[in-house]
Parts: structure tokens; sequence; C-alpha cells
């Protein structure tokens, strides 16, 4: 296989992760971070630990910047995006203000959760350079240089919304596939990335409200109630929009959703929990949110996404509330 040079935008848990993949089958990485995370990774390297393996790669093995203006001149073959989804267009921006980037022709694989990223891209980027991943492994960063991964319920798929054209990512998919973590190139990501949708908005808003790990959503009658619900109404604006899932019913989606995706992921903690805990702001725009976009834009009535997406706004806000 031969070496490719990838920059990963997003230096957190899912990016050092597949950064880590990379470099384990002998890639040349450079990613971009926040000031304090590139500081610890280059004083301490970038270690993994968790499913599929231990690696370390020291200081002197990839590239850390604070910003883009330090890999000035540099050529990619692919560029990961990395981070959050509410921080998708300032991520755009700053890649097409940098001109060696614009100006190439690297592919961008967008790796975040949420509908609407490749949208945000598109409007920097041609069509053709922008491509989507769909990642269903559990990533954490429990120090700025350490990434474990601690769950996996599937492949990781990589493709575009745009087109067919995705025989140029085999490389990629390979070098990340080689790296430890399975992933292979699909012709319909869309139909992941709505699959995604289902299951992340089914899940994280509720787990968080509750404070509970995914799996004790499925326990309740009441809360099973809650969820089916909630992908009902995923899957009428997703048909509405003129998108496609792997099933062709809700039905037949809550079916693998409760034998298969639920107890693959039972004791996880979601990344909306985790954030919140962390008085971060969660992604609940590019989930919920996104479905209420839809449902307003289609006249189709999402009543259980706008509750969820509401109580997790207000779980956001009230901690700068004062009584
Ligand atoms: N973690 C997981 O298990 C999974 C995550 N995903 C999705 O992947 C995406 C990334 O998630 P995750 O890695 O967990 O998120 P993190 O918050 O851990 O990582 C995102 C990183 O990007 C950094 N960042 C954002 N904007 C910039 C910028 N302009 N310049 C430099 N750094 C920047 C953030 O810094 P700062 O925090 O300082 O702003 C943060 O460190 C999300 O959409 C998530 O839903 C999908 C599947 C699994
Ligand atoms: C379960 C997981 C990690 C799968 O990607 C996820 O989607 C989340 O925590 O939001």
């Amino acid at each position: 296989m031969q070496a490719m040079k990838i920059l990963i935008y997003g230096a957190g848990a899912v990016g050092l992760g597949l950064a880590s993949c990379l470099m384990k089958t002998g890639n040349a990485v450079d990613v971009v971070g926040r000031a304090a995370t590139v500081e610890a990774l280059r004083r301490y390297g970038l270690t993994r630990t968790g499913l599929f393996g231990d690696f370390h790669a020291p200081p002197s093995a990839f590239g850390a910047v604070a910003s883009l203006t330090e890999l000035k001149g540099s050529t990619y073959d692919f560029t990961l995006v990395c981070t959050k989804s509410f921080d998708t267009a300032s991520a755009a921006q700053d890649l097409a203000s940098a001109a060696f980037i614009n100006n190439a022709r690297t592919p961008f694989v967008l790796c975040q959760n949420g509908w609407g990223n490749s949208e945000i891209f598109a409007q920097h980027f041609p069509e053709e350079r922008v491509k989507s991943a769909r990642v269903i492994t559990g990533f954490t960063r429990p120090e700025p240089h350490h990434v474990d991964i601690t769950v996996h319920a599937d492949t990781m798929h990589i493709g575009s919304l745009f087109d067919d054209a995705v025989d140029s990512l085999q490389a990629l998919s390979d070098a990340i596939d080689g790296g430890g973590l399975p992933c292979a190139v699909t012709k319909t990501v869309g139909r992941d990335l709505w699959a995604k949708m289902l299951y992340n908005c089914m899940l994280n808003g509720l787990s968080t409200l509750f404070d509970v790990p995914y799996g004790l959503l499925g326990e309740s009658p009441d809360t099973r109630r809650l969820m089916d619900a909630i992908a009902r109404e995923v899957f009428a604006v997703m048909q509405a929009a003129e998108y496609r899932t792997h099933w062709e019913s809700a039905d037949g989606y809550l079916d693998t959703f409760y034998k298969k995706q639920l107890p693959a992921t039972y004791r996880h903690i979601p990344s909306m929990l985790q954030d919140l805990r962390a008085g971060k702001r969660t992604e609940i725009d590019a989930l919920n949110g996104a479905v209420m976009k839809l449902g307003e834009q289609h006249r189709i009535p999402v009543p259980h996404n706008t509750q969820v997406y509401h109580l997790i706004r207000f779980a956001e806000a009230k901690r700068n509330l004062k009584a």
C-alpha cells in the first residue's frame, strides 16, 4: 500500500482515533487542533487504547498545528473533518480561506454525526470534493493526547452524498481498516447516515435527559414508546425529503435497532450526555433539530423530536440561569 498524506481537522476523540489508524498503516498525518491539544500532542505524542489494540506515535511521527497557516504549501491525499457538527460551518470557512487547501482537489471526508454537514461544505467546495463517513464506534479523549476506543457497533462507511464516484476512497478506507478500525467504501452512505440519524435522534436526547446509558431506554415500555415515535417521525421526514435508508419502513428499522444496535451499545453513555456533563454544547441542532427543519420544509409534524430538542436546549441553558 502506498503511503498517503492526510490532514485531520479537529484533534478530538474521533480525529485522534482516525489519526492513530492512519499512522499505524504508515501514512503521514498532520492534525489541526486547539492550542492546548497541539501542545500536549507535541510533548507526549499520540496514545490510543481500548478496542482494536493499543498504539503510540511519538511526537516526531506526525504534525500537530493550531492553525492552517503553519501547513502552508502542504498537499494532502485526503482531509478528514472531525469537528462537532456545530463547528462544521467554521471549519469549512477556515479550510476555504486557506488557498493551498481551497485550490487543491483533495477530497474532504466529513466524519460528523447529524444531517446537513455535507450541504455546508458544498457551499464552499465543489460537490465532488465533499465525501461523508458514517462512524458508529465510540471514542473518548480522556487526555488531550490520548484516545480510548470504547464501543463498536458497525464498520465505518465512507462514500458520497452527491455522486457514485467513490473508488478514489478505497485507499483511505484500506488504511483506516488496516490500522484497526473496520472500514469500507459504500455507494449508499446516505442510507447509512439516515440510519445513524434514526439511532442518534432516538437515543442521544433521551439518554441525556434521563442521565442513563443507552441500554436502559430499551428496558421500559414508556421510553420504547417515545423512541418508536421519534423513529417514525424521522422516517417520515426522510422519505418526504426523498432520502432512503436500509429499511423500507420504520418498523423494519426498529426491529434491527432493538435486536442488534441497542444491545451492541447497551452500556454506552452518549456523546451528548458526555458533552452536557462536561459543560459543553451538544449536537442537538444537527440531530432532532435537523428533523424539525425538514419537518417544517415538508409540512410534517414532528412533535416528539421537537420536545426532545427543546428539553435539551433547556438542559444546556439551565447551566447559565439563576433562580
Ligand atoms: N466520539 C465518538 O464516539 C463519536 C463521534 N462522532 C461524531 O464525530 C464528530 C466529532 O466528535 P468528537 O471527536 O467526539 O468531538 P470532540 O469535541 O472530541 O472533537 C472535536 C475537536 O475539534 C476541535 N475543533 C473544532 N473546531 C476547531 C477549529 N476551528 N480548529 C481546531 N480545532 C477545532 C475541538 O476543539 P474544542 O473542543 O476546543 O472546540 C475538539 O477538540 C461529532 O460530530 C460526533 O458526533 C461520531 C461517532 C462517534
Ligand atoms: C454510540 C456512538 C458513539 C456511536 O457512534 C454515538 O453515536 C454517540 O455517542 O453519539
